[in-house]
């Protein structure tokens, strides 16, 4: 088997092969281990048993063969005598011993009974020997010669005589019979420690040296030595002569190479080496096959894992293993195939709202589903219904997306029918029967249970949506998952479609007369101009507003004028041709567009027939409740290219235009000019100039006085403002009191006029100047200031003055402008102290049911009315009613604008009683103020 290294790669794998390799090796190196050194152990002592027992077998034949010997000599010495040895000196005892037997007869008279004297010198030796006394001083029977070296020649003797010996020479091969030696040792036998009596081969000098240090106290023994590099073993053992009557012991020295001696252990250690190797081999082979068995199923669910992280949801895991991994590979394919099936509906739905989000068409929402629901497998048929479009779409199963204006749109009556089927609920319905309505397309059949999803927008139910599919178990999936996404998403695309054709009318179209608005003008006018320049045509905008028509808001409400506004609208419309474009800016301001005028067309008679038409037909009365209303009209007429290039530049000149128009006097019309641009200019500066005016003190106050006529005195006067411009010198109020109301700075100004007169009673109180009362104009702007009251509190108690020394004058359109609001302020003003005057009273549009319900003191005609007194019979009635009126009410009144005698008179006649006019005293400075009131002897307050 290969071992693949990429196998190791991978932690996992080096890790179990480890544990693995060590679960399989660790023990079988400790069993392999213990059994080396034990069995090592073991057999090295057998060996040297075995050596020893060899050296034992050989000394105890030793032992015996000597046994022999010394019963055979004296069995002999007493059998033979000296003769018969003499003739027969060979005795052989037995096949194993053979002695050859000397006898010495007497000292220096040795009689040899061995024939022949081959050995004479030999048996010299011997002789001397027997004659010697025992080393070891005793006298033994029977004593063992050596002579000679090795091989030795061993002699037995047994004294049987004084100076009379047995001797018997003993066969080498009696004693070391070669067959019972063994030949793969050296065997010796040593007397003593260190003579040799028989050695195998001849004994090296250095084996006899380690005998003889070696040789210890104990009969055996052993020890080892070297020879040639070479390690030997040796045994040694002690056979013990003494008792069998020899006078030294010998000892049988067995010696082996090591090598030798151990060669079997050798070999039984390295057949263990063998088995180890082999077992690691073996578990090195199993564990990585093992490893890889395991391995190549992880390895494939790694990778699968991998593609699937990297998105490729469609990835499957083919194991075959029948174990565990082959479980895990099913679940993972299952898990990734129930994702992938997620993730297209995922991706459905969000191509769904990718759509929903780019579009503003709710038709492109309702395909885009329909195309998107093939990736449901639940959904084998959709159909998508709506209200407004009464457009039925149908999905079919297997062959994709059918409009069903292909097929069949759906009947009203069904459509009808089927929504009312759904009622107020929000759970789609399940239906079992394929609903009968329904058109038969592909796949269609096939279903066999419904769903019915109401749809609704902005929280209406304004259409349906059909499910249809093959499994009714299918039915509960899409119930609980993707069919209630989509169909909320489908409510939410069409609600938010709704709305923005909802925020889309709002910022283009006016709310109150359907007509386009600025902004909506703006874009109309913009590609207008494109064309215009592109084909060298022009473009007329009419800029209209209505003449004082705040007054129709003023007296009889806005929900009056909202209805005027409305018919003025519908009539302007009806004036235009169809290709002019009617807008309105806001309030009582509309616009007319004509565009496309060929060069050779004369635009101005195109605009002067149309203008015509507008001021002919606008001003006729509209009944609007019991009021017949009707409003002049003043417009601005400016051309392109001709008078500007710009939207911004032809919308400022129409509107000068229609401002010129207006300052002549309204209900005319006026082309735009260019000088109109200076006035308008002028406008604009002045209106700048009027912040810097307040800050910096160009304001002046000053004095009309109010007489009475019993007295001829000054008992009020009427605080008028004045403008010293510095470089315009007196700007009269006429001009900057109009722009200061549009710009609404007018606020202000009565601020500043409310405090710089009660200011200025104070010093004349200070410099014991008794003031008349002052009458002080309040602008409706400043009316309506939610901190109106407190302000004139707060001027008043600053200068330390009772509210008495002001008079407020009104003008009844403030009054009606907010008539709650209005009670309240001047109710408060009324508790103070604050007396309040109606200024202009007469021109407005007035129910005179306030006058019973609001603490009014005073009316103030208006100096029209007195103007032609004296020739308008109407103007005459009108001021005699509202004399009356006063008188009647307990209200005090005074005529203003009175200049001549004649008007005096006639007033005087219809018992007005004060009066204010140029016949007494135009406005004054302050200085000729103070100087009348210092002249006046006494002062009737009214
Ligand atoms: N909100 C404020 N409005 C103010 C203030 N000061 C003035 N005004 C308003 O400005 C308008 C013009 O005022 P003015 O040019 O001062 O004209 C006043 C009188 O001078 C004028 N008048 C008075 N007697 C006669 C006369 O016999 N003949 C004649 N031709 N004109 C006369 O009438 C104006 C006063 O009108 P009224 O206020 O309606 O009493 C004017 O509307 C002022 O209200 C201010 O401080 N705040």
């Amino acid at each position: 088997m290969a071992i693949d290294l990429r196998t190791f790669s991978s932690p996992i794998a080096r890790r179990l092969f480890f544990f693995f390799f060590l679960a399989v090796t660790l023990p079988v190196l400790v069993l392999v281990s213990i059994t080396f050194f034990q069995l090592s152990d073991y057999m090295a002592n057998q060996h040297r048993k075995e050596l020893q027992n060899d050296a034992k077998y050989i000394g105890m034949n030793l032992f015996e063969r000597l046994q022999r010997v010394g019963i055979e000599l004296p069995r002999v010495a007493a059998t033979r005598t000296p003769q018969s040895l003499r003739v027969d000196p060979v005795h052989t005892a037995g096949d194993d011993v053979l002695l050859r037997l000397v006898r010495g007869v007497g000292a220096g008279d040795p009689v040899w009974l061995h024939p022949g004297n081959a050995d004479q010198a030999l048996h010299e030796k011997l002789y001397e020997q027997l004659a010697a006394p025992d080393s070891e001083g005793r006298d033994r029977p029977m004593r063992i010669h050596q002579l000679g070296t090795n091989p030795t020649v061993l002699f037995a003797s047994l004294k049987v005589a004084p100076d009379s010996y047995l001797a018997a020479r003993v066969h080498p091969e009696f004693f070391w019979d070669p067959e019972q030696l063994p030949h793969d040792k050296l065997s010796c036998v040593l007397a003593g420690k260190d003579v040799v009596v028989f050695c195998s081969v001849d004994p090296p000098a250095r084996f006899v040296e380690a005998f003889a240090s070696a040789r210890a106290d104990s009969s055996l023994g052993s020890f080892e030595w070297e020879e040639g590099g070479a390690t030997m073993r040796a045994v040694y053992w002690e056979v013990f002569l003494h008792g069998i009557g020899m006078n030294r012991n010998w000892t049988v020295v067995l010696s082996q190479p090591e090598q030798q001696l151990f060669a079997t252990t050798r070999q039984f250690q390295a057949t263990l080496i063998l088995i180890v190797l082999a077992s690691i081999l073996m578990a090195l082979m199993f564990s990585i096959g093992h490893l890889r068995r395991v391995l190549r199923p992880l390895q494939s669910l790694r990778m699968a894992t991998r593609q699937v992280a990297d998105g490729d949801l469609r990835k499957q895991v083919v194991i075959t293993s029948g174990d565990e991994f082959q479980e895990l590979a099913q679940a993972f394919n299952s898990m990734t195939e129930r994702l992938a099936g997620q993730f297209d509906q995922r991706e459905a739905l969000m191509e769904i709202d990718r759509v929903i989000l780019s579009t503003k068409d709710s038709r492109n929402v309702v395909n885009e589903v329909l195309v998107q629901a093939q990736a449901f497998p639940e959904c084998d048929s959709l159909l998508v219904a709506m209200q407004d479009e009464q457009v039925v779409r149908l999905k079919a199963a297997g062959d994709g997306s059918h409009s069903a204006e292909d097929h069949q749109i759906l009947a009203h009556k069904q459509y009808a029918q089927t929504l009312s089927q759904l009622g107020n609920g929000e759970e789609p319905l399940v239906l079992d029967d394929l609903p009968a309505w329904l058109p038969v397309l592909p796949g269609t059949e096939a279903c066999s249970a419904w769903l019915l999803f109401p749809l609704r927008v902005s929280g209406e139910l304004s259409g349906f949506v059909l499910l249809g599919t093959r499994n009714p178990a299918n039915a509960t999936n899409a119930n609980s998952g993707w069919a209630v996404q989509v169909v909320s998403r489908l409510s939410i695309a069409l609600t938010r479609a709704r709305w923005q054709t909802d925020l889309y009318r709002q910022a283009h179209f006016d709310d109150l007369t359907g007509l386009p608005n600025r902004a909506a003008l703006k874009v109309t006018l913009s590609r207008a101009l494109e064309r215009s320049t592109r084909n060298e045509t022009r473009v007329a905008l009419l800029f209209i507003d209505l003449d004082r028509f705040k007054l129709i808001n003023d007296s009889i409400g806005h929900a009056a004028g909202d209805i005027y506004l409305q018919a003025v609208a519908e009539r302007i419309r009806s004036c235009v041709r169809s290709e002019d474009a009617v807008s309105r800016l806001g309030g009582d301001e509309f616009t007319v567009l004509i565009t496309d005028v060929l060069p050779e067309a004369d635009i101005a008679t195109e605009v002067m027939t149309l203008v015509g038409r507008l001021l002919q037909n606008i001003p006729k009365p509209v009944r609007v409740g019991l009021h017949e209303l009707r409003c002049t009209m003043s417009i601005g007429v400016s051309i392109f290219p001709d008078d500007g290039q710009s939207i911004d530049d032809l919308m400022k000149q129409a509107d000068t235009a229609m401002y010129q128009a207006k300052r002549s006097g309204g209900n005319s019309f006026r082309f735009y000019a260019q000088e109109m641009q200076a006035a308008s200019q002028q406008r604009m500066e002045l209106e700048s100039d009027m912040r810097q005016a307040l800050e910096s003190d160009q304001f002046q106050l000053y004095f009309q006085p109010q007489v009475r006529m019993d007295s001829s005195h000054v008992q009020s006067a009427e605080v008028l403002l004045r403008w010293n411009h510095p470089e315009r010198g007196l700007v009269p109020p006429g001009v900057f009191i109009p722009i200061a109301e549009e710009s609404l700075l007018i606020a202000d100004i009565d601020a500043w006029v409310l405090r710089a007169v009660c200011k200025q009673i104070r010093q004349w109180l200070n410099a014991g100047i008794e003031p008349v009362r002052l009458a002080i104009n309040i602008s409706a702007a400043q009316f309506q200031n939610p901190r109106f009251v407190s302000l004139v509190k707060l001027s008043l108690s600053q200068f330390e003055l009772s509210a008495d020394h002001i008079e407020l004058e009104i003008t009844e359109g403030a009054l009606i402008d907010n008539l709650e609001h209005a009670r309240q302020v001047l109710n408060e003003l009324g508790e103070f102290g604050v007396r309040l005057a109606i200024d202009d009273f007469g021109t407005g549009y007035c129910s005179l049911a306030y006058l019973k319900t609001m603490p009014i003191d005073k009316l103030k005609i208006d100096q029209s009315f007195i103007r032609d007194i004296t020739l308008s019979a109407r103007d005459a009635a009108i001021v005699e009613v509202i004399l009356q009126l006063s008188k009647q009410l307990g209200l005090r009144c005074i005529a203003e604008g009175v200049e001549t005698q004649e008007e005096l008179d006639w007033l005087v006649e219809k018992g007005c009683e004060v009066f204010q006019g140029y016949f007494f005293h135009r406005p004054m400075p302050l200085a000729d103020f103070a100087k009348l009131l210092s002249s006046q002897v006494s002062i009737n307050r009214v």
